[in-house]
């Protein structure tokens, strides 16, 4: 245990769904010794689910419950806990999530928030949830996002995927695919463009971000041929957008945008709708890749996948995408810091 001069963020992660293979990642992430250089985690979570990923994943990690946070060990060999719910092992069936571990999976994301907010943690890093678990659990929301916007007072957020710098950031998220245009409008398009600018600056430490948006129709709708959203709906925003200051191009056609993006053109590229960006993040960066939450006063971060239950408890998963959260959590905390000392040393 480092006294209060440790400076390595605190951060919060949740153990997500412990039917999924949530709970083995964290053992298999939390026990890169290196990872303890750039942040202290705590895991906020159920210990008995904890125990049995630790035997899954035949790790000697020590397992160390604590209820406060400033009293972990946060030193590798060492997995410090804060014990939130206590289904027994035998309650706990991979792939079988239950009304019990829905609801628990959700304390775990609350107190996380509420540790954040209250500057406990530096940060919240998310493991996956399952989306139907969450609601058997009695906590009807779309996923994460809109749970850590609502728990967190954020008016305007949005989810970016990150793999390295080839970022993709949503304008629709969890929704029916035949919903997607008339969920679009130019004033929504237009704050979110100026979210994303403004995150690639504060989070990314990018001076003069380039952002790219896509079209929704094929040949970004060829005059009109195809459909209007273009002419209707994005290209007033990006108009709108580009006034503003931001420097943004588009609608571009989708399918050639990720070429472009992949090849260093954009800091980030806005999609319409949920796999137009998730489908080439994921083909290129699965495993490396993070999600982040724009907007929110708290930093988060998660994984790229979800609770892959045909995994879970065979201590194969890969732990990649974890170990690139908590980094990039603990980056994030850093930039926000500094960005802090720097406002504070402004106001004296
Ligand atoms: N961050 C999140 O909380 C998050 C993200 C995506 C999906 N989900 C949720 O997860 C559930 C399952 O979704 P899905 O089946 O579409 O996607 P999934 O990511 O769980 O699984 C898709 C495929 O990828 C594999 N996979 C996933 N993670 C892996 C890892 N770490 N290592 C190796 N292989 C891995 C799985 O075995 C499966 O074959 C859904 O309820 C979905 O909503 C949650
Ligand atoms: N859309 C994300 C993905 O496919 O990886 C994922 O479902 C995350 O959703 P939340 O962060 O809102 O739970």
């Amino acid at each position: 245990m480092r006294g209060s001069d440790d400076h390595r963020p605190l951060l919060a992660v949740t153990m997500g769904d412990i039917t999924g293979i949530g709970p083995e990642i964290i053992i298999m992430a939390l026990s890169e010794a290196e990872l303890y250089g750039l942040c202290r985690p705590l895991v906020l979570g159920d210990l008995p689910a904890l125990e049995k990923a630790r035997a899954v994943c035949g790790s000697r990690a020590r397992l160390h419950a604590t209820d406060d946070p400033g009293s972990g060990f946060y030193q590798p060999g060492t997995i410090d806990i804060m014990v939130l719910s206590d289904l027994t092992a035998d309650a706990v069936s991979y792939g079988q999530p239950t009304r019990d571990s829905g609801a628990a999976m959700v304390g775990y994301i609350l107190r996380a928030v509420e540790l954040a907010l209250a500057g406990q943690a530096a940060a919240v890093v998310t493991a996956p949830i399952s989306k139907a678990a969450m609601h058997l659990g009695g906590y009807h929301y779309p996923g994460h996002t809109e749970l850590l916007a609502e728990r967190s007072g954020a008016r305007e957020f949005a989810m970016m995927l990150a793999g390295g710098a080839f970022r993709v950031v949503l304008a629709t998220i969890h929704c029916p695919l035949r919903e997607v245009p008339g969920r679009l409008n130019t004033p929504d398009l237009v704050r979110l463009l100026a979210l994303t600018n403004h995150s690639l600056m504060m989070d990314f430490g990018i001076q003069r971000p380039s952002i790219g948006v896509a079209a929704l129709n094929p040949h970004a709708s060829e005059g009109g041929l195809f459909g209007d959203e273009e002419a209707r709906v994005i290209q007033p925003a990006v108009d709108q957008a580009l006034a503003r200051g931001v420097n943004v191009i588009g609608p571009l056609p989708a399918d050639t945008i990720f070429v472009r993006h992949q090849r260093g053109e954009f800091d980030a590229v806005v999609v319409m709708y949920h796999d137009q960006g998730l489908i080439p993040l994921k083909l290129l960066h699965f495993g490396d890749a993070v999600n982040v939450t724009l907007g929110l006063p708290i930093i988060r971060t998660s994984v790229d996948h979800g609770t892959a239950y045909d995994l879970a408890g065979n201590g194969r998963a890969d732990p990649g995408s974890l170990k690139a959260a908590l980094r990039l959590a603990a980056k994030m905390a850093h930039a926000r810091a500094k960005c802090r000392q720097g406002h504070e040393r402004g106001s004296e």
